[in-house]
Order: structure tokens, then C-alpha cells, then sequence
């Protein structure tokens, strides 16, 4: 049988922010992923779930500065160095907060921004942000803008702006935390779907319940990890904080 190639891996990671040298954030961490898998990292508030994803995207050390020892490769990329633009159309962040990261007027205008960005031509934008209407099923809401929308509608905005950059991981902070019953299904859905179409996904969750049908739970405490694996196993094994 063919061995998978894992898609992301960390060895021994360790961190401390420049502006707070004294403290090690993340500690001796190590794990990799298969591609189109979800996996939820999961640990209580300050244990280092946040920072962990913006070192894999490349947003810390490039635009926050500090130490990382240790290897960490995103689909063969080390995300230390390479450019920024290049961590984007390979690894999409969706920020906890979907205002923070929706600024156009219409919704179809928040999805072409990324590939405008990349200068590819009308036609292949065209193509991508009608796809991602299409798989998102959120083509009534093409001309309205963004921020009017409810909680659970922006956060499929803000997954289709990351997607139309057609990046194979897609991480996501905190999705469900903040949107009512309704969203959560959505974003909930959203998760499974993408799942199906192949995309590896990294999702930061206190909630860590509605993440049964994750392929496997990242459990952090104080830095470290605690646990690895499919949530049957981490909860028979009592894995959980
Ligand atoms: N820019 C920064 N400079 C210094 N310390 C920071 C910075 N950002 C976060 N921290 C600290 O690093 C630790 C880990 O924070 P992080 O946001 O990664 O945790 P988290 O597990 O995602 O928490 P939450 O669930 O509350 O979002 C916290 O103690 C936090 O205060």
C-alpha cells in the first residue's frame, strides 16, 4: 500500500515572543498532519492555541517578532521564511473576529480581493469567486455588504475570501465561539464540506464537543502538547483538561 504524505509537520517547537523574552510560549511541541483531514486544537485560554497557528502561517516571526527553535514545514514550505504571499495562496488564516479581516462593500468584491491581489487575470477571478459562491451556497449574497450580515453568514465570507486564494490547509480560529445556534451549524457544515473537497483543516475550538467528527484533537496545555490523536482515544484515555 502507498504510504499518505503528511502535509504539515512540527518537530520540537519552541517559542518565546520578543516582547516578553522570559516566557516560553510553546515548548517541545511535535505532530504532523495528513492532507484532508480536520483537526482541532483544543486547550484552555492562553495556552499558546493562537500562536501555534499564526507560526504555521507565517505571521509569526514575519509581522510578529520572536524565537522559534525547532522545524516546522506547511506543504514542504518553511513559514519562517518564505514570503508572506506566497504562505497565503498555501495556508488561509480566518481570523476569530470575520470584522476584522471584512472590509469591501459587496461580497463578491471581499472574495476577488485576494486574487486581484495576485494580479491573475478577470476571467480566472471570475471563475474562482463563482466557484466559492457555489460551494459556499452563498450566491444570493453576492452584492451585500459584508458587514451587514449575520454572524454565521460572515464567517462563510471570510472562509470564501481565504478560498478564492485556493489554498490546500485553511486554518481557523475560534469559528463557532462567537455565532448563534444557527451560524454554528454553518460554520459546522462548512467545516465537513471543505473536509470533502479536500482541503486540510486546523481548527482552534474551546468548545471542543462540537468537534466529535474532527479526525483528530491537538489538546495544548501551557504550552505543550498534552495529546495527539482521535478524540474516541484522547477521551478513553482521560486526555482531556
Ligand atoms: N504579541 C504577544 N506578545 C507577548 N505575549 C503574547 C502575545 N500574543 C499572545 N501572547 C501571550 O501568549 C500566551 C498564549 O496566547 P495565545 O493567544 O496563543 O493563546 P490561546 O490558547 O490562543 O488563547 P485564547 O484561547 O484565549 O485565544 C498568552 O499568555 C498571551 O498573553
Amino acid at each position: 500500500m502507498k504510504e499518505e504524505k503528511t502535509i504539515l509537520q512540527v518537530r520540537d517547537l519552541s517559542f518565546f515572543y520578543e516582547s516578553d523574552p522570559e516566557r516560553e510560549i510553546l515548548s517541545g511541541i511535535t505532530f504532523s498532519i495528513f492532507p484532508k483531514s480536520i483537526t482541532a486544537v483544543i486547550g484552555l485560554s492562553g495556552c499558546g492555541k493562537s500562536t501555534l497557528c499564526q507560526i504555521l502561517c507565517g505571521i509569526i516571526p514575519q509581522c510578529i517578532a520572536g524565537t522559534i527553535t525547532g522545524e516546522v514545514r506547511v506543504a514542504e514550505l518553511d513559514p519562517r521564511t518564505e514570503p508572506l504571499s506566497q504562505m497565503a495562496v498555501t495556508i488561509g488564516y480566518m481570523m476569530q473576529d470575520p470584522d476584522r479581516q471584512l472590509f469591501a462593500s459587496t461580497v463578491e468584491d471581499e472574495l476577488a480581493f485576494g486574487p486581484e491581489n495576485l494580479m491573475l487575470p478577470p476571467g480566472e477571478i471570475r471563475r474562482r469567486v463563482d466557484e466559492v459562491m457555489d460551494l459556499l451556497e452563498i450566491r444570493h449574497l453576492a452584492l451585500k455588504n459584508p458587514g451587514r450580515l449575520s454572524g454565521g453568514q460572515k464567517q462563510l465570507v471570510a472562509a470564501g475570501a481565504l478560498l478564492t486564494m485556493e489554498p490546500d490547509i485553511l486554518i481557523m480560529d475560534e469559528p463557532v465561539s462567537h455565532v448563534d445556534a444557527q451560524g454554528r451549524k454553518i460554520v459546522l457544515g462548512l467545516m465537513k464540506k471543505l473536509r470533502a473537497t479536500g482541503k486540510t483543516l486546523l481548527v482552534v475550538e474551546h468548545d471542543y464537543e462540537q468537534l466529535d467528527f474532527a479526525d483528530q484533537w491537538l489538546v495544548i496545555e501551557n504550552g505543550r502538547l498534552r495529546d495527539f490523536g482521535a478524540p474516541e482515544e484522547i477521551r478513553k484515555k482521560g486526555g482531556l483538561l
